[in-house]
Formats: C-alpha cells, sequence, structure tokens
C-alpha cells in the first residue's frame, strides 16, 4: 500500500504533483461494506463516520446520512469531525499550533476524536490501529468499526452507496427502502460518474495541483468542457425556469446530483481562485444558468445539503492547507456570498 503522491517537501509541505506535474489520486484501501452475515454486520452503537468537512469526497456521505434519516438515530453513525486545517501529519484532531508554531492560530477545529480514542492525534492513527504497516495517505471519509477497531471503508463512492441500504433496519420508517442508485436508472447514472468523477470532481484537484503549465491546460481544458455538458444536459431538462428541483439522471435524485454537488458547491468559494479553475465562475449566468440553478434548488431546497455544507471549514482548509498553491495561507473574503439566493 504506497501513496503516489505521499511525499514530503523539505519544508514539511506536502508535494500533491508526481514528478510529470500530474495530480494522481491513492487507490483507497479499505474496501469492505456494513451488510448482514458478513465481518461488519449491521448494528448499532458499533459505527462511526470521521469526515473533515471541507473535504467533498467525505462530504457526499453526510449527504447521503441525512438523506437516509440515519442521522435521526443518535446511536447509528455518528459523526467525528477532524480539525480543517491538512498538515504536514495529515488531518489532525488537535490544532496545529499547539506543535507547530508557523500554523498557530489556523484552522477551524473539529469535535475531537471519539469517547475512547482520546490519545489519537492524527486521523493517520486510526489507520496505523486498522493495519500497523499502513504507509499511504489517511484520507477521509472513514467509516470505523468500533468492535472490530477497523476500517470498513475509506472509499466514498462505495460508502454512499453502501448507506442505502447498511442501516435500513434502524431508521424511521419513511427512510427504508429509499436509494440513491436506483436498479432502473444504474447505468447511466455509472456513465455520468465516470466523467464527472474524472473531470469534474478529480478534475479541480488534477488542474489545481498541476506544477507545470502543460499538465494545468490537459486538465483544465476536459473540466470546462464537461461543465458545459453539464449546462447541456440541465437545460434541456429545463432546470433554469423551473420551480422544482431538476437532476442529473431521470427525474428523482440520484448519487450523480450528490457526487457532482460536492464539487460545485466548492467552486466559485475555492476552485475557481485556489485551483485557478477560472475560465467562469458557476455564478455566472451568461454562462451556466441551469447549473446554477441546479445548485441553488439543492442547497437551499433540501436540509441535506444546506446543514451538511460549512463554507467557513471549506475556505479555511484550502486556502490554509495548500502552501503551494497559496504560500501566506490568506483566506479570500469573498466571493459574496458564498452562494446566492434561489432567486437572485
Ligand atoms: N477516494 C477517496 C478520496 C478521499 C480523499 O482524497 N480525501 C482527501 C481530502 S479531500 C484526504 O483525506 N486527503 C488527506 C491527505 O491527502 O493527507 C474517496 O473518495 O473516499
Amino acid at each position: 500500500m504506497s501513496g503516489t503522491n505521499d511525499q514530503t517537501h523539505k519544508d514539511g509541505n506536502t508535494k500533491w504533483a508526481s514528478s510529470d506535474g500530474e495530480f494522481r489520486r491513492q487507490t483507497s484501501s479499505f474496501r469492505s461494506l456494513v451488510q448482514p452475515n458478513s465481518p461488519h454486520p449491521p448494528a448499532r452503537n458499533r459505527y462511526k463516520l470521521f469526515v473533515a468537512l471541507a473535504c467533498p469526497w467525505a462530504h457526499r456521505a453526510l449527504i447521503v446520512r441525512k438523506l437516509k434519516g440515519i442521522d435521526k438515530v443518535s446511536d447509528l453513525l455518528p459523526v467525528y469531525v477532524v480539525d480543517s486545517l491538512l498538515g504536514p501529519e495529515g488531518w489532525s484532531w488537535k490544532p496545529y499550533g499547539e506543535t507547530h508554531d508557523e500554523l498557530k492560530g489556523l484552522g477551524v477545529p473539529g469535535t475531537g476524536p471519539p469517547p475512547g480514542h482520546e490519545d489519537k492525534v492524527r486521523i493517520k492513527d486510526f489507520y496505523l490501529q486498522a493495519d500497523p504497516q499502513y504507509g499511504a495517505r489517511s484520507t477521509v471519509p472513514v467509516l470505523w468499526d468500533e468492535e472490530k477497531k477497523t476500517i470498513v471503508s475509506n472509499e466514498s463512492s462505495e460508502l454512499i452507496r453502501n448507506l442505502n441500504e447498511a442501516f435500513d433496519e434502524f431508521v424511521p420508517e419513511e427512510y427504508r427502502g429509499k436509494t440513491y442508485y436506483p436498479q432502473e436508472l444504474r447505468k447511466e447514472i455509472d456513465e455520468v460518474n465516470e466523467w464527472v468523477y474524472s473531470d469534474v470532481n478529480n478534475g479541480v484537484y488534477k488542474t489545481g495541483f498541476a506544477t507545470t503549465q502543460q499538465a494545468y491546460e490537459n486538465n483544465f481544458v476536459p473540466l470546462f468542457k464537461a461543465l458545459d455538458k453539464l449546462e447541456a444536459m440541465l437545460a434541456k431538462k429545463g432546470c433554469k425556469d423551473s420551480k422544482k428541483p431538476v437532476y442529473l439522471v431521470g427525474d428523482q435524485m440520484t448519487e450523480a446530483d450528490i457526487r457532482l454537488y460536492t464539487t460545485i458547491v466548492r467552486f466559485d468559494p475555492v476552485y475557481h481562485t485556489h485551483f485557478k479553475c477560472n475560465k467562469h465562475q458557476i455564478r455566472d449566468e451568461a454562462v451556466y444558468p441551469n447549473l446554477h440553478k441546479w445548485l441553488r434548488h439543492l442547497y437551499w431546497g433540501d436540509e441535506a445539503f444546506k446543514s451538511t455544507t460549512d463554507f467557513e471549514s471549506i475556505k479555511a482548509h484550502y486556502y490554509q492547507s495548500h502552501p503551494g498553491n497559496n504560500p501566506h495561507r490568506i483566506v479570500p473574503s469573498g466571493p459574496l456570498p458564498h452562494i446566492r439566493g434561489l432567486d437572485e
């Protein structure tokens, strides 16, 4: 298990790109599911979710946890949030400023680790408990099994699919059987997910962490092509003038919307500036009237989206955690508002 980007500069800052200037995301290592008759059977008071509020991959899991009513049962999947600053030793439960002078005052504090794990300072400590040989990057989200003291999953795409069913026997009646990956739409969802992942979700990172002009342009172009394609898909469905939310696939909310949302809601406040994805902003009504409306329908229309979107942590995390992109770690004040109103 080795991280492809797990390199540190002499100054302690993480080097995100490989030697050819391209950012490559590592493959996740823990790929199990919560399911009956498995090492991780559905149960109350057993599983925990570790997230960073800034992280778009962890954000997917927070949204599905709410959409599925898992948050309604307090001991089903409690959430523990790391501090927003991703420091030299990765995500942390304790402010880096306490041990690193140059990081004093940075970051938005999280919740601290769960009871019984007060000795753990970094998220890495959970990875090492699960696998003492673990040598790759310690990413969020993490689905933690308290009984087995191990990680069930650190791959958000599989985790959010698993949450459709994993805890159904415990959630309130009205959430049971609800799925964001319905059988009849799977083929289309998979197709959309594939290019949205590569060109948009990961595309903003590949653009932002490129360390050569060529690598930057190689990723900038497909990113904006994909945004044009999304705009056209939503225009065809009349999203701009619709009073009701319009969805990417079929006429119901699916994981395709959830996966796209966590990138698009970060686009204007962060990716446009910090990752130099600056051909347009999503709020540019002359370019993305439909995509912009789609975003605002989800944010303003559904508590699962709005209540899990923390602009303060999002901005603090990105602008303060990547000194290669932003050496003085200044968090820009704008654009304001972070997201426009539904009819603005
Ligand atoms: N494939 C993973 C990717 C998760 C991921 O890359 N998370 C980032 C935060 S946005 C992370 O935790 N990075 C920590 C690090 O690189 O040290 C997923 O989708 O779950």
